[in-house]
């Protein structure tokens, strides 16, 4: 059954029943705002039809879900526990009212997971599916972590993946570019494959894609922690780094631990995404087939990049360097970027070490005191500018 069969208000009444109400929700639903307590912070993320997903790609549930995270993210990005958001829909003609049931139980499965009520929002008709959420978070008494408190001597660090999303990115254009009963053969290996294989390696990376899974939590305990700048990385994290940088006037310098490698660690050469700059040593040579990645941090996330580079038939040689760029400047994880007075109060809040700040200088972020530029062609996304 079309949307448009039962009309907006059955199908906004099929809905309602998989959406959370949230424990911070006075009035949710149904009048003409909702009443919620617990909204210090506010943040909104809109997302398009073929700018941030793929209708043949993304199943509702995780547009629902993936719409939720991203949002969620900037929320727990300001140390904020989320509260409540609201969701706009437009819809394009045709689209079936069981879609948006589903979009429904993605968008409310996540909010719920995360203690957020969804207690409004609003459906229109319009050429492609766009989807523009409103969050809202507590603070819970705590001051905002906010991207200007860096300071010279602080540790850089993540709590998250880097570059599954950008790869996974890469796996949904791979597919997306087959004949269709090519298409499903090889959808078909991706839900079959073992364990450890790179069709295993491109399946999770698609799935990050589709639907990022960022630890939320981390936002609030880092805040705990006292964590002194914070945001989520959804344009790359050389962009987002950038960003931290200028807001808090200090230079910020990236060491191998982004990429997943030992800092000072016997790397072995790897080729830079460019064919001119300098050679920066890679995350060394551990085979497909090691360890998975979760609970592995970083050189597990590389290891898997390397397993769906192999999948995507990246040559060889060029693998580091893909790995590297992916980690360097793929957003849409949406991991926690954080800086924190000590490499000891970042590790102890759960986050992954990868550089430091310093007294302001141009240029503001380097990488093993490289300028970016030698190390990747572009630090992240930008819609205006692709
Ligand atoms: N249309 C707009 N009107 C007002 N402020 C905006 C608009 N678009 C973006 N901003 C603000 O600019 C800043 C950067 O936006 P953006 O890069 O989307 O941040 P984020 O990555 O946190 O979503 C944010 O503080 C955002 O609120
Ligand atoms: C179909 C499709 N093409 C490209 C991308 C890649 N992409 C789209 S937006 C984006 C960066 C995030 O931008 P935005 O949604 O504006 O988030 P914000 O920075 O506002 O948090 C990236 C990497 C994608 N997700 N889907
Ligand atoms: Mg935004």
């Amino acid at each position: 059954m079309t949307a448009a069969v039962g009309g907006e208000e059955a199908l906004i009444a099929g809905f309602l029943p998989a959406l959370p109400r949230g424990a911070h929700t006075v009035v949710g639903p149904g009048d003409d705002c909702a009443v919620v307590r617990g909204a210090d912070v506010v943040t909104t993320d809109m997302l398009v039809e073929s700018s941030h997903f793929w209708l043949d790609v993304s199943s509702p549930y995780e547009i629902g879900a993936r719409a939720a995270a991203q949002n969620l993210a900037d929320v727990a990005a300001m140390g904020a526990q989320p509260t409540s958001l609201v969701c706009a829909l437009s819809l394009p003609p045709g689209m079936q009212a069981d879609w948006v049931n589903e979009f429904a139980r993605g968008l409310g499965e996540r909010c719920e997971k995360a203690g957020a009520g969804v207690v409004g929002g609003d459906i229109t008709s319009g050429p492609v599916l766009t989807v523009s959420i409103t969050a809202l978070g507590s603070l819970e008494g705590r001051a905002p972590v906010l991207r200007s408190g860096a300071r010279a001597g602080h540790a850089v660090a993540v709590s998250g993946t880097l570059g599954l999303s950008a790869a996974g990115l890469e796996v949904a254009a791979q597919l997306r570019g087959l004949p269709r009963p090519e298409r499903a053969r090889v959808e078909d290996e991706l839900r079959r494959a073992a364990t450890g294989s790179p069709a295993a390696a491109a399946a999770h990376c698609l799935g990050i894609f589709k639907a990022p899974t960022p630890n939320l939590s981390a936002g609030v305990a880092a805040a705990q922690a006292g964590a002194s700048a914070m945001m989520d990385v959804s344009d790359g994290l050389l962009r987002d780094v950038g960003r931290i940088a200028r807001a808090s006037g200090v230079a910020i310098d990236l060491d191998q631990r982004a990429w997943g490698a030992t800092p000072g660690g016997q790397g072995v050469p790897g080729k830079l995404a460019q064919p001119t700059g300098p050679e920066l040593p890679d995350a060394g040579s551990q085979p497909s087939g090691g360890a998975p990645p979760s609970g592995n941090g970083l050189p597990g996330v590389a290891t898997l990049l390397r397993r769906c580079a192999q999948w995507l038939g990246v040559p060889a040689g060029q693998v580091e360097a893909r790995v590297r760029q992916w980690m360097l400047t793929g957003g849409e994880d949406h991991a926690l970027l954080a800086t924190f007075p000590t490499p000891q109060v970042a590790a102890a809040a759960g986050f992954q070490v990868i550089g430091g700040c310093a007294q302001a200088g141009a240029p503001e972020v380097t990488v093993l005191g490289q300028a970016v530029g030698n190390v990747v062609q572009k630090t992240g996304w930008d819609h205006l500018q692709r």
